[in-house]
């Protein structure tokens, strides 16, 4: 099996600096981990780059030819990608064992999300490859502001009758009012159905302090979680206990 995070966000939230982070939190416990560079604008890593989209094409490169600004060119590059970029990967990946686990620095700019389907493709082309993928959305706590999640597209959901309580979704309560409601025969499938709210995370933040190893290894837990990470992991994981013990957390 193999396992893959889409470290993806606004531009300036932490993306890189949650690889970096990530990456020494597997260097102590001795968990392998590939970080990937996507961004072809990136300039500076504290991370080691396992694969870098730079060497396919750079921001840089296709400002200086087309003589156009940084956004223009970073859309440009990606609409290049689009064709080349599967070939790059399968070709890098074949250095990898089976059992690899990526984590992809990505672009913060949102025009690669709206203009150009590449990512979207992209992550098809991994699960195609094996990859059970799990996107990780970072967003700055620093924006000191109410905040609200806003599911989009809703025109295109056929039955919106029942939508109001999962906008407000406490898991828990929904479960409560279904089982109210329907006939107890149906008690397991609700139960199942809930988990799986709860299990996508539709609603929740996991909030990540970079300064404290927990909070690393409980934000890397919950993704590991949503993307199966092997048993053999968890093994690896419990024989490295007695040492992560004598680390001071
Ligand atoms: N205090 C604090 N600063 C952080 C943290 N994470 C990132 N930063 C700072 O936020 C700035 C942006 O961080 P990056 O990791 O470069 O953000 P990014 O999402 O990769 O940015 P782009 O690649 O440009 O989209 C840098 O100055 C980091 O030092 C954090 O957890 N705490
Ligand atoms: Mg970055």
């Amino acid at each position: 099996m193999r396992y893959a995070q889409l470290v993806i966000g606004p531009a300036g939230s932490g993306k890189s600096t949650y690889c970096s982070s990530l990456n020494q939190h597997c260097e102590t416990i001795r968990r392998t981990m590939h970080i990937v560079n996507l961004d072809p604008a990136a300039e500076v890593f504290n991370y080691p780059v396992a694969m870098d989209i730079r060497e396919l094409v750079s921001v840089d490169v296709v400002m200086e030819e087309l003589k156009c600004g940084p956004n223009a060119a970073l859309i440009r590059c990606m609409e290049y990608l689009e064709d080349s970029l599967y070939n790059w990967l399968d070709e890098e990946l074949e250095n990898f064992t089976d059992d690899d686990y990526l984590v992809f620095d990505c672009p913060g700019q949102i025009e690669i999300f709206t203009h150009v389907p590449v990512l979207k493709n992209f992550v098809e082309h991994l699960k195609k490859n094996g990859f059970n993928v799990c996107a990780v959305y970072l967003l700055d706590s620093q924006l000191e502001l109410p905040h609200v999640n806003i599911l989009s597209k809703m025109d295109l959901l056929q039955d919106k009758s029942n939508i109001a309580e999962f906008l407000d979704a406490e898991p828990r309560t929904i479960l409560a009012g279904l089982d109210q409601r329907m006939a107890p025969q149906f008690a397991k499938l609700n139960k199942a159905l809930i988990e799986l709210v709860e299990q996508y995370s539709m609603v929740r933040f996991t909030p990540l302090d970079l300064r404290k190893e927990r909070s690393i290894q409980y934000v890397l837990s919950e993704i590991d979680k949503c993307i199966q990470f092997g048993e053999d992991a968890e093994v690896k994981i419990r024989e490295l206990d007695e040492d992560m013990d004598q680390l001071e957390l």
